[in-house]
């Protein structure tokens, strides 16, 4: 990376502001998964070892702007503590003379976690002046929240521009990895894309088209497809508007010479429930009044069969409606795979990693990326603002 990284700046006795990721899930105020807050330890205690004053932030759902009080970052803070072994101060604002008055009496090694940035207008609306607010409480700005570097925000890309600005330890494995795996992939070199939102994922199938020797789809946006190529798809997820560009990519994967899987069979239920009806049929034959909501048996066996053959797999978004345990074999069957195969296995976050763990296959994968938008918006060949707005070397 040409990034600065904080292991090339002195941190000792330093305030150093720190971007993180705590967007964790929350159920009645309990955390049910915490990867993101662990991941982050590695930073953290590099700079508490170091004799840093660790000032951390992140956001934590979508408050737009206003304080909403089951999103403060109170459960993430006493999670952090928990795994740190020690205490951690946590204040009620992210800017402000009572902050500015906790950090004052921060000691060399301390750390102190501020209140959620968005519940500040100017956070998400890059607001400079907020920025300023939050370069004041520092010496330097790093950045360790990949799952947020896709976002141009006051405190990922605004601050960088006030402070001495460089990236944390989870962000330099998330780009050296990721970055690793498209600009030099070992192949045959699978991409599976799946989840249910064809708009949200054009542009990496685009990219890896380009990019990959296999493309897999699977999930709800493979009935696109079939629509464009004059199937009947019943009651299944449609994106009406992009059956050009489905029919677009099945051309570009011809003309490049890749091999382009759609599945050959489904199940169709006639009830979005776990006691519903279902039966397998193949692609040409899903009854008018019926949803496609997983891939079939055939389809399960050749998509295990192509990540077995593979050197590098990357896995975004799942194969059916996997949270559903009657719809979830496609998905259990691809990360089953994925546990199995010798490849270099890569998940791009999100429900993919969700399912990995439901599975109890993650400690099975050799990267899984702490980003869902930001891992996506990578993989499409992007830049992340989070990351440009860092000093180079
Ligand atoms: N055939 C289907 N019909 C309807 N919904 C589906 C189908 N297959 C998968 N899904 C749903 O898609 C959702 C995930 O889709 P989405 O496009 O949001 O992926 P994603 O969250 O971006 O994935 P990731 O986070 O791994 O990138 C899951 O909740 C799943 O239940
Ligand atoms: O969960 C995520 O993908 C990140 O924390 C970013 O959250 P956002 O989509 O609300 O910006």
């Amino acid at each position: 990376m040409n990034k600065k990284s904080v292991r090339d700046v002195e941190v000792n006795g330093k305030r150093v502001f720190v971007r993180v990721d705590f967007n964790v899930p929350l159920e009645d105020g309990k955390i049910t998964d915490d990867t993101r807050i662990r991941e982050t330890l590695p930073t953290i205690n590099y700079l508490i070892e170091r004799g840093a004053k660790v000032i951390l932030a992140s956001h934590m759902g979508r408050p737009k702007g206003e304080v909403v009080e089951s999103l403060r970052l109170n459960p993430a803070s006493e999670r952090l503590s928990e795994l740190l072994g020690k205490p951690v101060a946590k204040a009620d604002e992210a800017v402000g003379e009572a902050v500015k008055a906790q950090v004052e009496k921060l000691q060399n090694g301390d750390v102190l976690v501020l209140e959620n940035v968005r519940f500040y207008p100017g956070e998400e609306k890059n607001d400079p002046e907020l920025a300023k607010q939050f370069a004041e409480l520092a010496d330097l700005f790093v950045n360790d929240a990949f799952g947020a570097a896709h976002r141009a925000h006051a405190s990922t890309e605004g601050i960088a521009h006030h402070l001495p600005a460089v990236s944390g330890l989870l962000m330099e494995k998330e780009l050296s990895v990721l970055g690793k795996a498209l600009s030099n992939p070992d192949r045959p070199f699978t991409a599976i894309i799946g989840g249910s939102k064809v708009k949200d994922k054009i542009d990496v199938i685009n990219n890896l088209l380009t990019l990959a020797d296999n493309v897999i789809i699977g999930g709800g946006l493979a009935y696109t497809f079939f629509k464009a190529q004059g199937h009947e798809i019943g009651k299944s997820l449609l994106d009406a508007e992009k059956l050009d560009t489905a029919l677009g990519f099945i051309e570009k994967a011809k003309e490049l010479g890749k091999n382009f899987y759609l599945p050959e069979d489904i199940v169709v239920t006639d009830d979005f429930s776990a006691d519903a009806n279902t039966k397998v049929v193949t692609i040409d034959s899903i009854p008018a009044d019926w949803e496609g909501i997983d891939i079939g048996p055939k389809t399960r066996e050749k998509y295990a069969e192509v990540i077995k053959n593979s050197k590098l797999v990357v896995w975004n978004g799942p194969m059916g409606v996997f949270e559903i345990e009657p719809f979830s074999h496609g998905t259990r069957a691809v990360a089953q795979a994925c546990a199995e195969t010798s490849a270099y296995t890569v998940i791009g976050g999100g429900d993919s990693a969700a399912a990995a763990e439901k599975f109890g296959v993650a400690d099975k994968m050799d990267h899984i990326s702490t980003g869902g938008g930001a891992s996506l918006e990578f993989m499409e060949g992007k830049a992340l603002p989070g990351v440009v707005a860092l000093n180079d070397k």
